[in-house]
């Protein structure tokens, strides 16, 4: 078991760099993320939330820099020991064919498991209680190819889930839900326990395009731009005009939602200035 600091961060980059071939995409970077809670990225396409993602999974080494979990610098853990702290969601993954639901879920438990070891009690609990969660139960049986794309969506959650790790990232985990199942997702995400000590959440890395759910989900929000942090805090300190044009070139108004209070955004056209208050039925009349 690995002894964790309770005063660290979750996860602490200091000088990291990642790319691909002769291509730098992250140069350089320092970042904390909080311990407990959901952390989530935002940032345009190709700014490197993904990249970043990566060197946080070890699926990309980092070039120059350093990487601590829970309070221990990585480099010399092994990959089982990673995978039993830290779990991914890709963005696009792939299972084998003919894949049932509960086999895709059970491979979850692998970091668990003993060499020859076969499935014990805990692990029949994991499976059942990510299966349990993501709504899942009434597909266990099912192939993976048999489902819809955010069914699907969700086994993967569930395979994360029953993987019990204390650390979770989520690559766009929403993009092929429909508004209540997205709204679902983050309500499971923020009510996440953290495996190890379930008085505490999970700590949730999550990347996110929507800005909306973004800000309804996210304790720390953290803005990356040309594969740097250009703003993180609260939804409030991050989610104002000014780092939206920034980071997304994005002319938008900002305001409080009047029920649960996080900002809401709202993007701007030229036309929509020009227009104002116009909405496009009046438009439309007053054409007419
Ligand atoms: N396998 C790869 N080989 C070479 N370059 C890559 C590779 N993957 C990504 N890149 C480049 O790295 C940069 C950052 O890409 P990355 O996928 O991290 O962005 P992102 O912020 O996740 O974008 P998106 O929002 O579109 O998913 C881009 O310029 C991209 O073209």
């Amino acid at each position: 078991m690995i002894p964790s600091d309770p005063s660290a961060p979750a996860i602490r980059l200091r000088g990291v760099s990642l790319g691909y071939d002769d291509a730098l995409v992250v140069d350089e970077l320092d970042l904390d993320v909080p311990l407990g809670g959901t952390t989530v990225l935002i940032g345009a396409n190709g700014s490197g939330k993904t990249t970043l993602l990566r060197g946080l999974t070890r699926q990309l080494p980092l070039r120059s820099g350093s990487m601590s979990v829970l309070g221990r610098d990585t480099a010399g853990w092994s990959p089982r020991e990673f995978a039993r702290t830290v779990a991914l969601l890709p963005q696009a993954p792939v299972a084998p064919e003919g894949m049932t639901v509960e086999q895709l879920v059970d491979r979850g438990r692998h970091p668990h498991r003993r060499l020859l070891g076969g499935r014990r009690a805990d692990d029949t609990e994991a499976v059942a209680g990510a299966l349990e969660r993501t709504g899942m139960v009434e597909f266990a049986e099912r192939r993976l190819s048999e489902l819809s794309g955010g069914q699907r969506q969700r086994a993967w959650l569930a395979l994360v889930l029953a993987q019990s790790a204390p650390v979770m990232l989520l690559d766009e985990p929403t993009s092929y839900l429909d508004l209540a199942h997205q709204l679902d997702l983050m309500d499971l995400v923020r009510d996440l326990p953290d495996p190890r000590d379930p008085s505490r959440r999970a700590t949730v890395v999550m990347v996110l395009h929507e800005l909306n759910l973004a800000a309804r989900v996210a304790d720390h929000v953290v803005a990356v731009h040309g594969g740097r942090v250009a703003a993180q805090g609260t939804p409030s300190q991050v989610l104002v005009p000014e780092v939206l044009a920034d980071v997304f070139g994005l002319d938008a108004d900002v305001t409080p939602d009047p029920l649960l209070g996080h900002p809401v955004v709202m993007p701007r056209s030229v036309a929509d200035r020009r227009t104002g208050r116009i909405t496009p039925l009046e438009r439309a009349a007053s054409a007419g």
